[in-house]
């Protein structure tokens, strides 16, 4: 601006229009209107490209107020930004709205500087303006798209998110859009100002999930899909979250993605599962899904190298109790047995109908020495249902075949094993509870019928 000043007394001194020096540089090559005003802001002199850029000839505005420019002369910016340069005498910057000679209305970016003659000191005002309305109106035009853009994120029926990763692996987010509040009960707000009151929500287990699957994503730069729970005051939802990373040259991490309720879904899954997977009569688990879940346990075993009992379980004289009671008084008895298993051990404990009358127990987490003592609970617990079939009370007792699962152990091979020792159970008198012999405990056995 100083050197506009300068550039501009020089040239008003005459001192450069005899060759074209900087001011007369800066007045043709300047991409705006330029005004020389005094200080009744009467507009003396123009720049040669003022027509085309303010939208006045000359001849419009030489000898006339500069602020007949103004959208509002009588009450609009531009008077009020010369009073303010003349009473501070301190410059004026601002976008002043102008109305051109074709009656179009131009936002200019507007500069004024007051300046003061020598050696009278006569007060002359520059203004220099630049059209700034093309860039206003795409201004507006982004904030308009933006708008939408933000409406619509809005209303997805999701989260859309801004994750940064440090490089330490610190986690923050940058962004979350609104549907946050309706999964969460968190405002974006409150998610971004402690991110790890929003990641607390994550179940423990599917937090170490999330964070293996953002590592391996991180190495890969794959995006990153999974499947987590968050523990809300109603109850644990399940939620989709994709992600894609990008590496930044600081180390850190972004991460874009979305986060998706599936809870209804993962229960229509979950329902699905449980259908092709259990078994209706008695609602233990079928023989496939058996296979399926010990596999899952035994490789949990494997890492800490713990071995897993199993129990082979068939009831006794089963054909008698048919033959004499009715199919549909074996069906109750079945049943009768399935829920008393269930009473008896815990609920992460595998137990499944393998065939007919003949079901497996796999004990999780229990040390094969207390295994015994937990089936021949079992044992005679059985003993002790009362099954009541048109008012007769039926009685019926159960066999069982111990074995022991190695962690690497084979499922078949150990399956073989407790049915040996089942058939065991049979031969001596059934009723009892028949295994390995470093396992049997001093006096072992049931009421051998
Ligand atoms: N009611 C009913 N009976 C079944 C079902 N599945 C198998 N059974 C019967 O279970 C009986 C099994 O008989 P066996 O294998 O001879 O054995 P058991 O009579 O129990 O004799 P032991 O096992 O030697 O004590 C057969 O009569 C089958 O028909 C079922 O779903 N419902």
């Amino acid at each position: 601006m100083e050197r506009i000043r300068r550039a501009w007394h020089r040239w008003l001194a005459g001192e450069e229009r005899a060759a074209p020096g900087l001011g007369d540089l800066l007045l043709s090559r300047y991409p705006g209107a330029v005004m020389l005003l005094d200080e009744k802001g009467v507009v003396l002199e123009v720049n040669p490209d003022f027509e085309r850029h303010a939208g006045h000839a000359p001849s419009q505005i030489l000898g006339r107020r500069a602020v007949t420019l103004d959208a509002a002369p009588l009450h609009g910016g531009f008077a009020l930004a010369l009073e303010h340069c003349l009473t501070t005498r301190q410059p004026w910057r601002g976008v002043l709205l102008c109305r051109r000679a074709d009656g179009a209305l131009r936002h200019q970016t507007t500069m004024i500087q007051l300046l003061s003659e020598p050696p009278s000191d006569t007060l002359r005002l520059l203004v220099i303006q630049y059209d700034v309305t093309g860039m206003r109106e795409r201004e507006l035009h982004d904030r308009q798209l933006l708008a939408r853009l933000g409406d619509t994120i809005s209303h997805l029926p999701g989260v859309v998110f801004r994750m940064r990763q440090d490089a330490a692996g610190r986690p923050e987010l940058l962004y979350a859009s609104e549907g946050l509040m309706a999964l969460t009960a968190l405002t974006p707000a409150q998610a971004m100002d402690d991110t790890e009151r929003l990641l607390g929500l994550i179940l423990e287990e599917d937090r170490r999930w999330l964070e293996m699957t953002l590592a391996q994503s991180l190495v890969s730069l794959d995006d990153c899909q999974l499947e987590i729970r968050l523990d809300l005051p109603d109850g644990v939802r399940w939620v989709e979250a994709r992600a894609r990373p990008q590496r930044r040259r600081d180390g850190s991490t972004l991460w874009d993605g979305l986060l998706i309720d599936v809870t209804e879904r993962k229960e229509e899954e979950f329902k699905v599962r449980r259908l092709v997977s259990t078994d209706i009569l008695t609602g233990a688990m079928n023989r496939r899904a058996f296979f399926e879940q010990v596999a899952m346990v035994q490789a949990r075993a494997l890492r800490h190298g713990q071995a897993l009992p199993l129990a082979m379980l068939d009831l006794d004289h089963f054909k008698a109790l048919n033959d004499t009671h009715g199919h549909a008084a074996g069906d109750l008895a079945l049943e009768a047995f399935a829920a008393t298993c269930r009473e008896c051990l815990r609920p992460y404990d595998l137990f499944a109908r393998i065939g007919g009358e003949e079901f497996a127990v796999l004990l999780v987490d229990t040390a094969p020495d207390e295994a015994w003592a937990i089936f021949e609970r079992l044992r005679e617990a059985v003993e002790e249902i009362d099954l009541e079939v048109d008012g007769t009370i039926i009685h019926f007792t159960v066999s069982l075949g111990l074995a022991i699962l190695a962690p690497d152990g084979s499922l078949d091979g150990t399956l073989g094993d407790a049915d040996r020792a089942l058939y065991r159970a049979k031969h001596e008198g059934r009723n009892r509870v028949c295994g390995p012999v470093d396992l049997e405990p001093a006096g072992a056995g049931g009421n051998g019928t």
